[in-house]
């Protein structure tokens, strides 16, 4: 697993490293990991580096610092570096020095915009892991005239480094430089910065317990359950998928047919839409209610069930099973509405509740705002439950305070029915034993990895992204190092 951990983590480790380091070593570092980045870039967009120019963007405080040492690092290879000062008086005196002595100039203001627009490359070092707030007007009029490909100093400029949110012009970076350890930015908010590169400067040693983590392809290969000598349908975990009505019979389809795909165990489902769950999955045990369902090891419970009557008592007989339950979709409504439905379980049972924006602002009382990992964090501990935050960017935290976050592989999964097929995959994981935080982090994976294979570069329907899961799963363990 990677860890990823928030700025004044960082800076506290930062401290530590700094007091038994020379001072200036810990910038020269990170600045000479810029400059190989940057004239990887123009190598890679202008065809040489030699010759080629780069702009400087260069804020108030170290990230300026760092862009500067590293402007002066690129003039050693023959960049024409030109940096534009966004505070002339609290520029980093050393580096702007170093960029001076390399014969690297210092633009007016008015010659900026048009140094900007034409540059072959632009370094940001506007402003880093002390950012607030939204890019002020002088730096955001800035980024208006870039061009050019961007490389970014530790961050986006204009992205809040803890929560990834932009409210307002901010720096769209093709590729991102940072160091000692990864933000939360650049894994909520990957778009913005492009490929992360990490540059070690000493800083492992000094950091504590991230604060966040996100799977390694070899994380999701142990986990995905595979079945072995001694085992039989039963030994592997039975999916019980309560899903589906008159109304939505897709959504019984989609659940219980991705928990087939999803691991070798047997799927029993329970709901009214049996017949044409046995009709798509004949390998599925169907009957018409929960209450005559057999045992199972796990329970999906939601999906095209109903907000009404006969969908709380579905739900509230899921809960009572005294097995894990992945409560989804109409279950989360029920949930918000009628929370009482809660007393059917036991609270040492574990439950994941799967919302996507609108079904947890029902859930919680307020949309997930700009702090997506605090918003959901705080869910996980109120209904003690591990709560999987859908979008582009999924978001999985535990009641225990563990928060894992899954990058999206495209769009390709804002399609109807494709939470149907979410759950049915966290079921099956649930039923297969895993914990059920990573069971729903490791689903939420394979789920993407799904919808991209799925996808092949065109628009995928929910079925399809189904389909796709043995693909997904295949990808994985022929990618485990
Ligand atoms: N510490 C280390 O060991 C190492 C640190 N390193 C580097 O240092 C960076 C952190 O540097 P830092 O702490 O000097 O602050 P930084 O992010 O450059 O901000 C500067 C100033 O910008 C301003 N500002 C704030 N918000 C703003 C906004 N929205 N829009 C516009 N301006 C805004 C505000 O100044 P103000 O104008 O309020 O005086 C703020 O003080 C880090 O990201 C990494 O690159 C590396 O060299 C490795 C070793
Ligand atoms: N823009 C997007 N990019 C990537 N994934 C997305 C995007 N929008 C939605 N998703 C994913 O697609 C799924 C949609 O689930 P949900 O909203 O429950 O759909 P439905 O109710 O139609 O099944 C979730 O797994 C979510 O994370
Ligand atoms: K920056």
């Amino acid at each position: 697993m990677r860890g990823i951990w928030t700025t004044d983590h960082i800076r506290q480790a930062e401290e530590r490293l700094l007091a038994g380091t020379l001072e200036g070593a810990l910038m020269r570092r990170a600045a000479h990991g810029v400059a190989i980045q940057a004239a990887a870039m123009l190598d890679e967009h202008a065809g040489a580096v030699a010759g080629r120019s780069a702009v400087l963007l260069v804020g108030a405080g170290n990230n300026g610092g760092d862009a500067l040492w590293a402007g002066a690092f690129l003039r050693k290879r023959g960049v024409g570096v030109a940096a534009v000062l966004l505070a002339p008086e609290k520029a980093h005196t050393q580096g702007l020095a170093a960029l001076k002595r390399s014969g690297g100039r210092v633009l007016s203001v008015e010659e900026s915009p048009q140094w900007i627009a034409s540059a072959d490359l632009v370094v940001d070092g506007i402003v880093g892991i002390a950012a607030r707030g939204p890019l002020r007007p002088d730096a955001a009029a800035l980024v208006d005239h870039i061009a050019a490909p961007v490389l970014a100093v530790d961050l986006p400029s204009g992205v809040e480094p803890d929560t990834g949110a932009v409210e307002g012009p901010a720096v769209s970076a093709n590729r991102t430089v940072t160091f000692g350890a990864r933000k939360p930015v650049h894994v909520l908010n990957p778009e913005r910065c492009g490929d992360v590169v990490l540059v070690d400067i000493g800083l492992s040693g000094e950091l504590g317990e991230p604060d966040l983590f996100q799977l390694d392809v070899a994380d999701v290969a142990a986990a995905w359950p595979m079945p072995g000598p001694s085992d039989d349908k039963y030994t592997q975990g039975v999916t019980g998928v309560a899903a589906g009505s008159a109304t939505y019979p897709g959504a019984a389809v989609l659940a219980s047919g991705s928990a087939v795909h999803a691991t070798s165990g047997m799927v029993r489902y329970a709901g009214t839409s049996a017949d044409v769950v046995r009709w798509h999955w004949p390998e599925i045990v169907a009957t018409g209610s929960i209450t005559d369902a057999g045992k199972v090891q796990a329970w999906v419970a939601g999906p095209g069930i109903g907000t009404g009557r006969e969908g709380k008592d579905v739900l509230a007989a899921a809960l009572g099973k005294g097995v894990p339950v992945c409560a989804d979709a109409d279950a989360i409504t029920i949930i918000a509405h009628q929370p009482d439905v809660l007393d059917a379980r036991d609270p040492g049972t574990p439950l994941v509740l799967t919302p996507h924006d609108g079904e947890f602002a029902r859930l919680t009382g307020s949309p997930p705002g700009p702090d997506r990992v605090g918003a959901v964090r705080a869910a996980a501990d109120r209904f003690n439950a591990v709560v999987l935050l859908k979008g582009h960017c999924t978001i999985v935290a535990d009641p225990d305070g563990r928060v894992l976050v899954n990058a999206a592989r495209g769009s390709w999964l804002a399609t109807a029915g494709s939470g149907d097929v979410l759950s049915g995959l966290v079921g099956a994981l649930l039923a297969a034993g895993l914990d059920p935080w990573l069971a729903a982090g490791v689903a939420a994976d394979v789920h993407a990895r799904a919808g991209q294979l799925g996808a092949d570069g065109v628009p995928v329907s929910a079925a399809g992204v189904l389909a796709a899961i043995p693909d997904a799963v295949r990808q994985v363990r022929a990618l485990k190092p």
